[in-house]
Protein backbone atom coordinates (compact mmCIF):
# COMPACT_ATOMS: atom_id res chain seq x y z
CA UNK A 1 0.00 0.00 0.00
CA UNK A 2 0.70 3.62 -0.39
CA UNK A 3 1.57 5.97 2.89
CA UNK A 4 1.69 9.32 2.58
CA UNK A 5 2.87 10.80 6.29
CA UNK A 6 2.73 14.00 7.81
CA UNK A 7 4.14 15.63 4.71
CA UNK A 8 4.89 19.27 5.12
CA UNK A 9 6.15 21.99 2.61
CA UNK A 10 7.55 25.63 2.26
CA UNK A 11 7.76 27.68 -0.17
CA UNK A 12 9.60 31.21 1.20
CA UNK A 13 6.40 32.13 3.80
CA UNK A 14 3.83 29.96 1.94
CA UNK A 15 2.64 26.83 3.66
CA UNK A 16 1.99 25.35 0.80
CA UNK A 17 1.57 21.76 3.27
CA UNK A 18 1.05 21.11 6.77
CA UNK A 19 0.93 17.46 7.82
CA UNK A 20 -0.58 15.97 4.66
CA UNK A 21 -1.65 12.23 5.46
CA UNK A 22 -3.06 9.54 3.08
CA UNK A 23 -3.03 6.04 2.39
CA UNK A 24 -3.87 4.52 -0.52
CA UNK A 25 -4.39 0.19 -0.56
CA UNK A 26 -3.90 -2.52 -3.19
CA UNK A 27 -6.30 -1.94 -6.05
CA UNK A 28 -8.30 1.45 -4.39
CA UNK A 29 -9.19 4.51 -6.05
CA UNK A 30 -8.40 7.27 -4.07
CA UNK A 31 -9.77 11.10 -5.61
CA UNK A 32 -7.71 13.65 -4.12
CA UNK A 33 -10.09 16.92 -3.70
CA UNK A 34 -9.27 20.78 -2.95
CA UNK A 35 -9.71 24.12 -4.10
CA UNK A 36 -7.12 25.62 -6.30
CA UNK A 37 -3.68 26.17 -4.38
CA UNK A 38 -4.82 23.66 -1.60
CA UNK A 39 -1.67 21.22 -2.01
CA UNK A 40 -2.68 18.43 -4.25
CA UNK A 41 -0.10 18.95 -7.00
CA UNK A 42 2.73 19.56 -3.90
CA UNK A 43 1.45 16.42 -2.64
CA UNK A 44 1.79 14.03 -5.71
CA UNK A 45 5.17 15.71 -7.04
CA UNK A 46 6.53 14.85 -3.72
CA UNK A 47 5.00 11.10 -3.61
CA UNK A 48 7.33 11.28 -7.50
CA UNK A 49 10.48 12.75 -5.67
CA UNK A 50 10.20 15.64 -7.98
CA UNK A 51 10.48 17.87 -5.21
CA UNK A 52 11.39 17.08 -1.27
CA UNK A 53 9.67 17.31 1.67
CA UNK A 54 10.52 19.29 4.30
CA UNK A 55 9.05 16.61 6.47
CA UNK A 56 7.18 13.52 6.12
CA UNK A 57 8.02 10.32 4.30
CA UNK A 58 6.21 8.77 1.54
CA UNK A 59 6.25 4.47 1.55
CA UNK A 60 5.15 1.78 -0.73
CA UNK A 61 4.62 -1.70 0.92
CA UNK A 62 6.09 -0.96 4.06
CA UNK A 63 9.79 0.36 2.45
CA UNK A 64 10.83 4.46 1.96
CA UNK A 65 10.23 5.15 -1.91
CA UNK A 66 13.54 5.46 -3.84
CA UNK A 67 14.63 6.12 -7.26
CA UNK A 68 14.36 2.69 -8.38
CA UNK A 69 10.43 1.68 -7.27
CA UNK A 70 10.00 5.32 -8.28
CA UNK A 71 10.59 3.92 -12.11
CA UNK A 72 7.53 1.42 -11.56
CA UNK A 73 5.34 4.07 -10.72
CA UNK A 74 3.20 5.45 -13.79
CA UNK A 75 2.76 9.46 -13.44
CA UNK A 76 0.65 12.08 -15.31
CA UNK A 77 2.82 15.27 -13.99
CA UNK A 78 0.59 19.07 -14.22
CA UNK A 79 3.13 20.67 -16.39
CA UNK A 80 2.67 17.80 -19.32
CA UNK A 81 5.69 16.62 -20.31
CA UNK A 82 5.87 14.99 -23.90
CA UNK A 83 8.34 15.53 -26.97
CA UNK A 84 6.35 18.09 -29.29
CA UNK A 85 8.29 16.91 -32.09
CA UNK A 86 8.23 13.29 -31.56
CA UNK A 87 5.19 10.56 -33.49
CA UNK A 88 2.35 9.57 -31.23
CA UNK A 89 3.10 5.91 -31.04
CA UNK A 90 6.95 6.07 -30.95
CA UNK A 91 6.61 8.32 -28.04
CA UNK A 92 3.93 6.11 -26.08
CA UNK A 93 6.90 3.50 -26.59
CA UNK A 94 10.12 5.33 -25.72
CA UNK A 95 8.82 5.70 -22.92
CA UNK A 96 7.76 2.12 -22.36
CA UNK A 97 11.57 1.58 -22.84
CA UNK A 98 11.96 4.33 -20.29
CA UNK A 99 10.08 2.40 -17.75
CA UNK A 100 11.89 -0.91 -18.46
CA UNK A 101 10.00 -2.81 -21.21
CA UNK A 102 11.59 -4.55 -24.15
CA UNK A 103 10.91 -3.25 -27.46
CA UNK A 104 8.53 -5.61 -28.61
CA UNK A 105 6.72 -5.31 -25.47
CA UNK A 106 6.59 -1.31 -25.49
CA UNK A 107 5.20 -1.74 -28.84
CA UNK A 108 2.44 -4.14 -28.53
CA UNK A 109 1.26 -2.42 -25.57
CA UNK A 110 1.79 1.12 -26.80
CA UNK A 111 -0.38 -0.07 -29.78
CA UNK A 112 -3.49 -1.04 -27.20
CA UNK A 113 -3.70 1.97 -25.56
CA UNK A 114 -3.49 4.01 -28.19
CA UNK A 115 -6.32 2.28 -29.52
CA UNK A 116 -8.22 1.91 -26.40
CA UNK A 117 -7.69 5.82 -25.64
CA UNK A 118 -9.27 6.30 -29.23
CA UNK A 119 -5.60 7.66 -30.66
CA UNK A 120 -5.37 5.06 -33.26
CA UNK A 121 -6.18 7.38 -36.28
CA UNK A 122 -3.22 9.53 -34.87
CA UNK A 123 -0.65 7.53 -34.08
CA UNK A 124 1.84 8.77 -37.07
CA UNK A 125 1.22 12.85 -36.13
CA UNK A 126 3.73 14.20 -34.01
CA UNK A 127 2.30 15.04 -30.55
CA UNK A 128 2.59 18.96 -31.17
CA UNK A 129 -0.37 18.36 -34.26
CA UNK A 130 -3.01 17.37 -31.98
CA UNK A 131 -5.32 19.11 -29.64
CA UNK A 132 -4.60 20.32 -25.98
CA UNK A 133 -7.20 16.99 -25.41
CA UNK A 134 -5.61 14.30 -27.56
CA UNK A 135 -2.20 15.48 -26.17
CA UNK A 136 -3.37 14.89 -22.70
CA UNK A 137 -4.38 11.19 -23.81
CA UNK A 138 -0.95 10.54 -25.10
CA UNK A 139 0.47 11.79 -21.83
CA UNK A 140 -2.04 9.49 -20.00
CA UNK A 141 -0.95 6.92 -22.23
CA UNK A 142 2.72 7.74 -21.54
CA UNK A 143 1.88 7.06 -17.88
CA UNK A 144 0.07 3.61 -18.15
CA UNK A 145 2.78 2.15 -20.51
CA UNK A 146 4.87 0.52 -18.66
CA UNK A 147 1.97 -1.17 -16.12
CA UNK A 148 3.06 0.68 -13.18
CA UNK A 149 2.34 -1.03 -10.00
CA UNK A 150 1.17 2.64 -8.33
CA UNK A 151 -0.74 5.39 -10.22
CA UNK A 152 -0.18 8.90 -9.50
CA UNK A 153 -2.29 11.27 -11.95
CA UNK A 154 -2.49 14.68 -11.48
CA UNK A 155 -5.76 15.72 -12.90
CA UNK A 156 -5.59 13.73 -15.58
CA UNK A 157 -9.44 13.94 -16.78
CA UNK A 158 -9.39 17.58 -17.17
CA UNK A 159 -10.12 18.95 -21.00
CA UNK A 160 -11.24 15.52 -22.10
CA UNK A 161 -14.01 14.92 -23.68
CA UNK A 162 -17.01 12.66 -22.82
CA UNK A 163 -16.11 9.73 -24.66
CA UNK A 164 -12.37 9.69 -23.14
CA UNK A 165 -13.29 10.51 -19.98
CA UNK A 166 -15.24 7.07 -20.30
CA UNK A 167 -12.02 5.60 -21.87
CA UNK A 168 -9.82 7.01 -19.71
CA UNK A 169 -12.13 5.54 -16.03
CA UNK A 170 -12.21 2.48 -17.85
CA UNK A 171 -8.65 1.86 -18.04
CA UNK A 172 -7.99 3.28 -14.41
CA UNK A 173 -10.95 0.68 -13.56
CA UNK A 174 -9.27 -2.20 -14.31
CA UNK A 175 -6.37 -0.80 -13.24
CA UNK A 176 -7.51 -0.66 -9.52
CA UNK A 177 -8.94 -4.40 -10.35
CA UNK A 178 -5.71 -5.36 -11.18
CA UNK A 179 -4.79 -4.17 -7.41
CA UNK A 180 -2.85 -0.91 -8.91
CA UNK A 181 -3.47 1.70 -5.77
CA UNK A 182 -4.53 4.83 -8.17
CA UNK A 183 -4.49 8.16 -6.62
CA UNK A 184 -5.78 11.15 -8.93
CA UNK A 185 -6.75 14.43 -8.65
CA UNK A 186 -9.58 16.53 -10.22
CA UNK A 187 -12.23 19.15 -9.99
CA UNK A 188 -14.89 17.49 -11.50
CA UNK A 189 -16.28 15.87 -8.48
CA UNK A 190 -18.98 14.25 -9.67
CA UNK A 191 -16.71 12.29 -11.46
CA UNK A 192 -15.13 11.37 -8.14
CA UNK A 193 -18.14 10.15 -6.80
CA UNK A 194 -18.95 7.83 -9.65
CA UNK A 195 -15.43 6.35 -9.61
CA UNK A 196 -13.60 6.71 -6.71
CA UNK A 197 -13.52 3.97 -3.43
CA UNK A 198 -12.21 7.10 -1.38
CA UNK A 199 -11.68 10.12 -1.27
CA UNK A 200 -9.73 13.17 0.17
CA UNK A 201 -10.21 16.64 0.75
CA UNK A 202 -6.99 19.20 1.10
CA UNK A 203 -7.86 22.49 2.23
CA UNK A 204 -5.07 25.14 3.02
CA UNK A 205 -2.42 22.29 2.75
CA UNK A 206 -4.15 19.96 5.78
CA UNK A 207 -6.22 17.16 4.95
CA UNK A 208 -9.75 18.19 6.30
CA UNK A 209 -11.66 15.30 5.52
CA UNK A 210 -10.94 11.30 4.25
CA UNK A 211 -13.19 8.52 3.93
CA UNK A 212 -15.87 7.02 1.21
CA UNK A 213 -17.93 9.67 0.19
CA UNK A 214 -21.03 7.64 2.27
CA UNK A 215 -18.60 7.95 5.34
CA UNK A 216 -18.02 11.37 4.62
CA UNK A 217 -21.91 12.29 4.15
CA UNK A 218 -22.10 10.83 7.21
CA UNK A 219 -20.28 12.51 9.59
CA UNK A 220 -19.86 15.80 7.57
CA UNK A 221 -23.21 16.47 6.06
CA UNK A 222 -26.72 18.51 7.42
CA UNK A 223 -29.64 17.12 6.28
CA UNK A 224 -31.51 18.92 3.56
CA UNK A 225 -35.06 19.27 2.44
CA UNK A 226 -35.82 19.36 -1.61
CA UNK A 227 -39.19 21.54 -2.05
CA UNK A 228 -40.70 22.08 -5.24
CA UNK A 229 -43.59 24.35 -5.35
CA UNK A 230 -45.36 26.22 -8.54
CA UNK A 231 -48.08 28.84 -8.45
CA UNK A 232 -46.76 30.49 -5.39
CA UNK A 233 -46.10 34.28 -4.81
CA UNK A 234 -42.34 35.46 -4.89
CA UNK A 235 -40.96 35.45 -1.74
CA UNK A 236 -42.90 33.06 0.18
CA UNK A 237 -39.50 30.85 0.26
CA UNK A 238 -37.81 33.48 2.34
CA UNK A 239 -39.98 32.97 5.30
CA UNK A 240 -39.09 29.19 5.39
CA UNK A 241 -37.29 28.60 8.87
CA UNK A 242 -33.62 27.25 8.38
CA UNK A 243 -30.89 27.97 5.86
CA UNK A 244 -31.49 28.02 2.59
CA UNK A 245 -28.72 26.33 0.54
CA UNK A 246 -30.09 26.94 -3.33
CA UNK A 247 -32.54 27.63 -5.39
CA UNK A 248 -34.23 28.09 -9.01
CA UNK A 249 -36.98 30.03 -9.65
CA UNK A 250 -38.61 30.46 -12.61
CA UNK A 251 -40.96 33.59 -12.94
CA UNK A 252 -44.11 32.71 -15.32
CA UNK A 253 -43.76 32.01 -18.54
CA UNK A 254 -45.72 33.64 -21.62
CA UNK A 255 -46.80 30.04 -22.87
CA UNK A 256 -49.91 28.39 -22.35
CA UNK A 257 -48.30 25.38 -20.70
CA UNK A 258 -46.17 27.26 -18.71
CA UNK A 259 -47.81 29.93 -17.01
CA UNK A 260 -47.11 29.15 -13.53
CA UNK A 261 -44.26 30.19 -11.09
CA UNK A 262 -42.05 27.15 -10.45
CA UNK A 263 -39.85 27.27 -6.97
CA UNK A 264 -36.88 24.89 -6.12
CA UNK A 265 -35.44 25.63 -2.72
CA UNK A 266 -33.06 22.92 -1.00
CA UNK A 267 -33.34 23.66 2.50
CA UNK A 268 -31.63 22.83 5.67
CA UNK A 269 -34.42 22.94 7.87
CA UNK A 270 -34.62 24.52 11.50
CA UNK A 271 -38.19 22.84 11.94
CA UNK A 272 -39.13 20.28 8.55
CA UNK A 273 -42.80 20.39 9.37
CA UNK A 274 -43.36 24.23 9.40
CA UNK A 275 -41.14 24.18 6.37
CA UNK A 276 -44.21 21.76 5.03
CA UNK A 277 -46.83 23.61 6.43
CA UNK A 278 -45.89 27.06 4.59
CA UNK A 279 -44.97 25.12 0.94
CA UNK A 280 -48.61 23.84 1.29
CA UNK A 281 -50.04 27.15 1.97
CA UNK A 282 -48.21 28.95 -0.25
CA UNK A 283 -48.85 26.87 -3.95
CA UNK A 284 -49.36 23.17 -5.26
CA UNK A 285 -46.53 20.92 -3.62
CA UNK A 286 -44.57 19.15 -6.58
CA UNK A 287 -41.90 17.71 -4.30
CA UNK A 288 -40.85 17.97 -0.51
CA UNK A 289 -38.89 14.98 0.31
CA UNK A 290 -35.00 14.30 2.55
CA UNK A 291 -32.32 14.69 -0.18
CA UNK A 292 -28.58 12.87 -0.22
CA UNK A 293 -25.74 15.43 -0.58
CA UNK A 294 -23.39 14.70 -3.30
CA UNK A 295 -19.49 15.40 -2.96
CA UNK A 296 -19.85 18.78 -4.21
CA UNK A 297 -22.21 19.76 -1.24
CA UNK A 298 -19.84 17.90 1.33
CA UNK A 299 -16.98 19.78 0.16
CA UNK A 300 -18.55 23.36 0.28
CA UNK A 301 -19.39 22.63 3.57
CA UNK A 302 -16.01 20.82 4.41
CA UNK A 303 -14.10 23.68 2.35
CA UNK A 304 -16.33 26.81 3.55
N1 LIG B 1 7.16 26.71 -7.08
C1 LIG B 1 6.42 27.35 -6.19
N2 LIG B 1 6.84 28.50 -5.59
C2 LIG B 1 6.10 29.14 -4.66
N3 LIG B 1 4.87 28.72 -4.26
C3 LIG B 1 4.39 27.60 -4.81
C4 LIG B 1 5.13 26.85 -5.80
N4 LIG B 1 4.39 25.78 -6.15
C5 LIG B 1 3.25 25.83 -5.43
N5 LIG B 1 3.25 26.92 -4.62
C6 LIG B 1 2.19 27.30 -3.65
O1 LIG B 1 1.89 26.15 -2.86
C7 LIG B 1 0.49 26.07 -2.60
C8 LIG B 1 -0.04 24.73 -3.08
O2 LIG B 1 -0.02 24.67 -4.50
P1 LIG B 1 -0.42 23.38 -5.35
O3 LIG B 1 0.00 23.64 -6.76
O4 LIG B 1 0.11 22.18 -4.68
O5 LIG B 1 -2.02 23.40 -5.23
P2 LIG B 1 -3.12 22.53 -6.00
O6 LIG B 1 -4.03 22.00 -4.95
O7 LIG B 1 -2.48 21.54 -6.90
O8 LIG B 1 -3.90 23.62 -6.86
P3 LIG B 1 -4.67 23.55 -8.31
O9 LIG B 1 -6.00 22.91 -8.05
O10 LIG B 1 -4.83 25.01 -8.64
O11 LIG B 1 -3.79 22.80 -9.25
C9 LIG B 1 -0.13 27.29 -3.28
O12 LIG B 1 -0.24 28.32 -2.32
C10 LIG B 1 0.89 27.65 -4.34
O13 LIG B 1 0.81 29.02 -4.63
Amino acid sequence: MLEVEGLEKRYGDTVALDGVSLTVRPGEMFGFVGANGAGKTTTMRIVMGVLGADAGRVRWNGAPVGHDTRRRFGYMPEERGLYAKMRVAEQVEYFGRLGGMAAPDARRSADALIERLGLAERRGDDVDSLSLGNQQRVQLAVALIHDPEVLVLDEPFSGLDPIAVDALAGVLAERAAAGVPVVFSSHQLDLVERLCDSVGIIKAGRMVAVGTVAELRARESRKRLRIVVTGAEAGWADRLPGEIVARTDRSPLATAEEHERYDEVILVPADDQEALRLATRAGRVQHFGWQEPGLADIFREVVA
